[in-house]
């Protein structure tokens, strides 16, 4: 090598590094995607950047028509990018050939399971696809799937189908794998099977992407949450990162009778009472304003003056569900 060569040598292991560098199996940098309308082009989705890393579940969350399912399937390098950068597994899977798809599980919804065959017979059939295929036995073992792998998927009840997508997506033991809705229509035994399914995917170092609206699903799940609203990311972080910032929840306390008017006059004035819309009890009362101990004596020394003793009162912690309605709040009013 020439001592120009020597010189680079350095810079181009660093390079190889870091074309290398899987930590970030997926990775979306300002994605945009747009489709031609008459009055123009729609833009579905307007500047989308994410990372979702091995060992890890990453959820994308948001109401419908958000533009979760286009950037799975950007993601997937089913649908192309108007512009911006996708990689999965450090290539574009756009353009990708085989060498990527067998690395990369893809959860199929009803629609593309064919109907007509066996569950039994579509595993085996994509197991002759993959060089180092799953064990299918232990696969429909793991999954509960026995019990109904030779009757026609047409026949199967919604949450067999599921599961059974879920199966078919881990034949080829992704590094990978994409799941829409994966505990949609389940029943509490099945959505178990499939999360203890997802942890153990998790410990193995698979990076796993799913969407969902059930979001005590993805509190339960998720390591890292990409919010979605209008075709942008509206907030992302871990479920505590999200959990802990923005407004805080209120505090609540329940009482057995009604609150008289008297009593509600006379709160302290700069705590604001107001009853717990959410709950169909009206006799829960939140009130925002708590933020020291000077003001809970505040409230305190109120129950004491009106003879109010709670059933039960406490600082609430918040919710994936209370980030979600925070922040999609203007889509709702
Ligand atoms: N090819 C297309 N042409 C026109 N509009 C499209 C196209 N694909 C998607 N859309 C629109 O883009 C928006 C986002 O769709 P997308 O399916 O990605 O949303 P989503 O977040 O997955 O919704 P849901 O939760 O309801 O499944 C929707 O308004 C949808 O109608």
């Amino acid at each position: 090598m020439s001592a120009y060569g020597a010189k680079l040598r350095p810079y181009l292991f660093l390079i190889l590094l870091k074309c290398c560098d899987f930590s970030f199996m997926l990775s979306l940098t300002n994605v945009h995607r747009d489709v031609p309308t008459r009055n123009g082009r729609f833009h579905i989705l307007k500047g989308i950047s994410f990372e979702a890393q091995a060992g890890e579940v990453t959820a994308l969350l948001g109401p419908n028509g958000a533009g979760k399912t286009t950037t799975l399937s950007i993601a997937q390098g089913i649908d192309k990018a108007s512009s911006g950068t996708v990689r999965l597994l450090g290539v574009d899977p756009y353009r990708a050939g085989a060498g990527l798809r067998s690395q990369v599980g893809v959860m199929l919804q009803d629609g593309g399971l064919p109907m007509a065959v066996t569950g039994e017979r579509l595993l085996q059939h994509l197991q002759r696809l993959y060089q180092h295929p799953a064990d299918i036995e232990a696969l429909m073992d793991r999954l509960d799937i026995q019990d109904f792998r030779d009757r026609p998927i047409r026949r199967l009840s919604g949450g067999q189908r599921q599961r059974l997508g879920m199966a078919a997506a881990l034949v080829g033991r992704p590094r990978v794998v994409f799941l829409d809705e994966p505990s949609a229509g389940l029943d509490p035994v099945s959505r178990q099977i499939v999360f203890e399914l997802i942890e153990e995917l998790k410990a193995v170092g698979v990076c796993i992407i799913l969407t969902t609206h059930l979001l005590e699903d993805a509190q339960r799940l998720a390591d890292h949450v990409v919010l979605i609203r209008d075709g942008r990311v509206e907030a992302a972080g871990s479920v505590e990162e999200l959990t802990s910032t923005g407004l805080r929840p209120p505090f609540t306390f329940r009482v057995r009778e009604e609150l008289t008017t008297e009593q509600q006059q006379d709160f302290p004035s700069h705590l604001k009472l107001s009853r717990d819309e959410l709950v169909s009890d009206s006799l829960v009362w939140c009130v925002a304003g708590i933020e020291t101990p000077a003001d809970l004596h505040a409230l305190t020394a109120w129950m004491l003056k009106h003879n109010v003793m709670p059933m039960d009162m406490g600082l609430n912690s918040k919710s994936l569900e209370d980030v979600f309605w925070e922040l999609t709040a203007h889509d709702h009013a």
